[in-house]
């Protein structure tokens, strides 16, 4: 499965299974929460809370990616399509609001979250997701929730029922004005009030202002928190037009979304696939940005699990180009040997560090005419899909990343042939990853590089005009303005 949730909101059924009480079985009375009763208790948990209570303590304890392991977890315990909804709904919405939720959950329990044991507070978190976020009724929420905390920290059980009894006490809109008081400072109500680190919401913000959209945040940030539709990609002249599968994108060509965007992929074998409309239009401005000459030799650097890959083959093959790919991660090249498997074009796929890439021995003697550089970064464009990502990162990666993104960069850059393109793009808008990294670069190469009008390529390309920015050497996309990723991609010609 791909790493887009489920379009869910607020679940019109979010009971588990059709219950009034969530537990998604017939005919069960409740749990009486002092213990007492004439009949053996037994604590229930609907199926669609212990799955999304594994998912995230395996984020907690093991590192583990929400999108990868989800399916995995519906599948294993079997869910209907209602129950495997709402576990989406409540694993990812949990992990993205989960700065509101502590801030909320603080408040209420009367101490640092700090202070309480991870397991208990991933029950908290759970619970207080399903009382302020979702349609859950309250009993429910708060019933399966005491129960939870009696599988996994019996001892917590009556601490887990007060604390969320405190958090149904208010609505919604006043425990966010609660949190914005609490808040140290601007920076921290924003970060308690819209759920993302104080440091993040600080890149986030100078990007937007950098394009004198600082006024954007709010709506950046709620984006952000929003799950992404499933987009799909139709690999041009292997799939049908996107306008035969279901409803064209906005700006990609080959974009589409469509009622059952999984049939549809299962129906297409690989030609129809989910990708990002921004990651389209990346790696079509470079397939794009000039004619393709038959014989063209192209790179794609770094393209583990392939998405870009897939779509470039498929333009290469339309334009008579070859196509290689590189990828360090081992495992990673193999998902790009999947993702080319279905577009008829010999496409070797090479395991290696980037940076020592030799256009020579990948059989491209005085180098590649087309290079896409999708380069490892935060992935702070892309939050809205990988739920536990902005808690993840720290801003110590960014000097990391930008360090290795120089060096990608100019091996890239060497491996380019004469006249070359190279696309240097990634999923981050952090100034540092982008225009940073971008003017480093130019700096560095002088007077061989020549920086391509990429918005004009984007604009020409793109189905509808993008509200860009004046700035032609680079394109920025945007959650909230452009309904994509945050992708950068900046073209230059090596001369
Ligand atoms: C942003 S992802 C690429 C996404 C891909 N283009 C796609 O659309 O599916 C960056 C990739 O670079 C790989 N990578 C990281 N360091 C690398 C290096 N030194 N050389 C080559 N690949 C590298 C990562 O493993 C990751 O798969």
């Amino acid at each position: 499965m791909s790493d887009d949730a489920p379009r869910s909101g607020r679940p019109e059924r979010s009971d588990g299974g059709g219950r009034p009480d969530g537990s998604g079985r017939p005919g069960r009375r409740p749990n009486r929460p002092d213990g007492r009763g004439g009949r053996p208790r037994v604590e229930r948990v609907s199926p669609a809370r212990l799955v999304a209570y594994d998912v995230l303590a395996a984020v907690r304890d093991s590192d583990a990616y929400a999108n990868l392991l989800l399916p995995t977890r519906i599948e294993r315990a079997r869910l209907s399509p209602a129950d495997a909804a709402l576990a989406t709904e409540l694993t990812y919405g949990t992990l993205r609001l989960l700065g509101r939720y502590d801030a909320i959950i603080a408040l209420a329990a009367g101490r640092d979250v700090a202070a309480i044991d991870p397991p208990v507070l991933d029950v908290l978190r759970l619970g207080a997701h399903q009382l302020l976020a979702t349609r859950v009724p309250t009993h429910a929420a708060v019933n399966e929730s005491v129960a939870l905390a009696r599988r996994v920290a019996p001892s917590a059980a009556g601490f887990v029922n007060a604390v969320l009894r405190t958090v149904s006490r208010r609505e919604p809109a006043d425990w966010l004005e609660l949190i914005a008081e609490e808040a140290g400072s601007a920076d921290a109500a924003l970060a308690a009030v819209h759920s993302h680190p104080v440091w993040v919401i600080r890149a986030l913000r100078a990007a937007l202002e950098r394009e004198g959209r600082g006024d954007e945040l709010v709506a950046l940030l709620e984006a952000d928190n929003a799950s992404p539709r499933v987009n799909l990609a139709a690999l041009p002249g292997l799939a049908a037009d996107p306008a035969e599968l279901g409803e064209p994108d906005r700006y990609s060509p080959t974009g589409l979304t469509a009622e059952a965007p999984f049939d549809l992929v299962a129906a297409n074998a690989g030609r129809v696939r989910v990708q990002d409309e921004g990651s389209q239009l990346a790696a079509l401005a470079l397939s794009r940005v000039a004619p393709v000459r038959p014989g063209e030799r192209w790179l794609d650097l770094c393209s583990g699990p392939g998405g870009k890959t897939a779509l470039l083959a498929a333009e290469a093959l339309a334009g008579g180009a070859s196509l290689v790919a590189n990828e360090v991660v081992p495992a990673r090249a193999e998902l790009v040997r999947k993702a080319v498997a279905p577009v008829p074009l010999d496409v070797e796929v090479h395991v290696g560090d980037g940076r020592e890439i030799d256009p020579m021995a990948l059989g491209a003697e005085g180098g590649f005419d087309r290079i896409l550089l999708d380069a490892p970064c935060t992935g702070l464009g892309a939050l809205r899909r990988r739920p536990e990502a902005r808690w993840r990162k720290r801003p110590t990666d960014v000097a990391e990343l930008t360090a290795l993104q120089g060096e990608l960069a100019d091996a890239a850059f060497a491996a380019l042939a004469p006249g070359g393109v190279l696309a240097y793009v990634t999923c981050s808008p952090h100034t540092a990853e982008t225009h940073g990294a971008l003017g480093r670069a130019l700096a560095r190469w002088g007077d061989a590089a020549e920086a391509l009008d990429t918005a004009a390529v984007v604009q020409e390309l793109a189905e509808h005009p993008l509200d860009l920015v004046d700035d032609a050497r680079a394109v920025q996309l945007w959650p909230h303005r452009h309904g994509t990723d945050a992708m950068f991609i900046a073209l230059v010609r090596k001369r």
